[in-house]
């Protein structure tokens, strides 16, 4: 079976940028990004690529090119699905915020939705690919709804879960580690539209590297996946913490464990915690899945890695304020980083929000830099917590456009997202501009303590 038109509804972090790819490998297929927000359609139409909506190094490029050509971006949902023999479902899947599950199962409405449309509109045979994070057995739901449309259409799913960090996105999806592709391999038709599938990677990533598996294998192995990244960085932050009580320095433990083979050297990097709009997300979901199982000794291991979490916020919020004599009110404190981690604007779940949000309820005033994230996001993270007025918010924090603006006449600094240009600032100039004692907190262990020292920062970084 050859694939001639792919859709894919939700023009995100992922269906963005992995059309963009295929798009690009593929110049014999069409494919459509297609999405409700109009205002995100737009902006990945914009004449000038560099103001598509989502920044990853090297991705404008590949828009570029490929646009126009062979891959579109739309708001006409019917027409794509429609015409596509491949459809990918890539949108957002957040925590429920209500009823049954609040605050932990995914919510799985725009899934549902999705799989509805498909079925009202579609009038020829197509494979519904599972592109979105799901619960395992979301497979199941999805046939149910796809076959019981009447109409005599067939559909076959698969799931094809994404494995994309972001900042590194186009690299992950050029060179993937692995892809992997769950079908129906026990019926022709399902092993056929594996094939299928296989083929449109196959363009570029090696057979060795592209793995089928069974439906709920490959479901349960991307929220597996996403546990154990997590789960490795919440095993170092408890480190860390145990680190700064013994003398003993988190990085070094790091790289004596890491070069460890069967332990490995990625994903050991103490932070202020992790942020990102999925490990936290789906942690909760594999928790909610493993509770409705009855599995409680399963959901409360890996609960522990969100509530080690949280706690690593919270105790690096805690330690500014110990730290500047038990009180902040009134005091300015400088945020150096908004996104999650270095090289994206995305802030969703970053720890930057709660260390920030920390600070006001101790009346801190807060003045925010990031190279990437705009105020409007800035505000809109604050806001969607809920913690105080929307004008309150606004008083107690600024956003400016300068590392240098931020910092000057501060009581202190702390650096919460890792980006490049932080260590390369002018350290000398800042300090000369702040309060004295002044004061830096480093939660990506991003800044060298002697040379902070020396400046005459008195200096604070996770772990050591
Ligand atoms: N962000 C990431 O780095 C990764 C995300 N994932 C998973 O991929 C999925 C998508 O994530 P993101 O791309 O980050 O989300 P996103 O929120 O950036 O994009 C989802 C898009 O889907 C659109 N959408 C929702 N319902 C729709 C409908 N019925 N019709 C048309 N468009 C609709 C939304 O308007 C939105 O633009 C999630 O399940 C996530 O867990 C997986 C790997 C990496
Ligand atoms: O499902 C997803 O959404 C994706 O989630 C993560 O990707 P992402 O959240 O984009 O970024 P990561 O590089 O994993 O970082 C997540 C968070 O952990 C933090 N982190 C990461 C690594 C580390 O050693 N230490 C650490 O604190 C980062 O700063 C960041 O806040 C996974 O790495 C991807 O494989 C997965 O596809």
């Amino acid at each position: 079976m050859k694939i001639e038109n792919i859709c894919c509804i939700g023009a995100g972090y992922v269906g963005g940028p992995t059309m963009a790819i295929i798009a690009q490998k593929c110049p014999h297929i069409n494919v459509t990004v297609v999405d409700i927000n109009e205002k995100r359609i737009a902006a990945w139409n914009d004449e000038d690529v560099n103001n598509i909506p989502i920044y990853e190094p090297g991705l404008s490029d590949i828009v570029k090119e490929a646009r126009g050509r062979n891959l579109f971006f739309s708001t006409e949902v019917d027409n794509a699905i429609d015409k596509a023999d491949m459809i990918f479902i890539s949108v957002n899947t957040p925590t429920k915020t209500y009823g049954m599950g609040k605050g932990m199962a995914a919510d799985l409405k725009f899934i549902e939705l999705c799989a509805r449309q498909i079925a009202r509109v579609s009038t020829s045979d197509k494979i519904v690919v599972e592109k979105s994070t799901l619960p395992v057995r979301t497979a199941e739901a999805l046939k149910n709804i796809l076959e019981n449309t009447g109409n005599g259409v067939k559909f076959q799913i698969l799931s094809n879960p994404e494995f994309l960090a972001e900042g590194t996105a186009v690299d992950d999806l050029l060179t993937p580690d692995r892809v992997l592709i769950g079908g129906d391999i026990d019926s022709e038709k399902g092993k056929e539209a594996v094939n299928a599938l296989v083929d449109v990677y196959a363009n570029w990533v090696s057979k060795e590297h592209i793995l089928t598996t069974n439906v709920w294998s490959s479901e349960l192995s991307k929220l597996t996946a996403n546990a154990f990244l997590a789960q490795r960085v919440s095993s170092i932050n408890a480190m860390s913490e145990l680190c700064e009580k013994t003398g003993a320095d988190v990085n070094e433990v790091a790289k004596a464990v890491g070069m460890d083979s069967r332990i490995g050297s990625r994903f050991l990097q103490s932070s202020v915690g992790f942020g990102g709009s999925c490990f936290q997300k789906d942690i909760l979901n594999l928790v909610y899945i493993a509770k409705s199982y009855g599995l409680g000794e399963v959901a409360d291991y890996w609960e522990q890695v969100i509530i080690l979490n949280d706690h690593q916020k919270r105790r690096f919020a805690e330690k500014i304020v110990k730290t500047l004599f038990n009180t902040v009110s009134g005091k300015k404190i400088a945020i150096l980083g908004w996104a999650f981690k270095k090289d994206t604007n995305d802030t969703r779940e970053s720890a930057a929000i709660y260390v920030a949000d920390y600070l006001m309820n101790e009346q801190a005033e807060i003045i925010v830099y990031d190279p990437k994230v705009t105020e409007e996001q800035i505000y809109a993270d604050l806001d969607y917590l809920g913690t105080r007025s929307e004008n309150e918010n606004r008083s107690l924090l600024k956003v400016v456009n300068t590392a240098k603006d931020a910092c000057r006449d501060s009581h202190a600094v702390a650096v919460l997202t890792e980006w490049d240009e932080y260590k390369k600032l002018d350290w000398k100039e800042i300090y000369s501009n702040m309060l004295k004692p002044a004061f830096l907190f480093d939660g990506r262990r991003l800044l060298e303590r002697k040379a902070m020292e020396d400046i005459g920062f008195e200096f604070y970084a996770i772990g050591n």
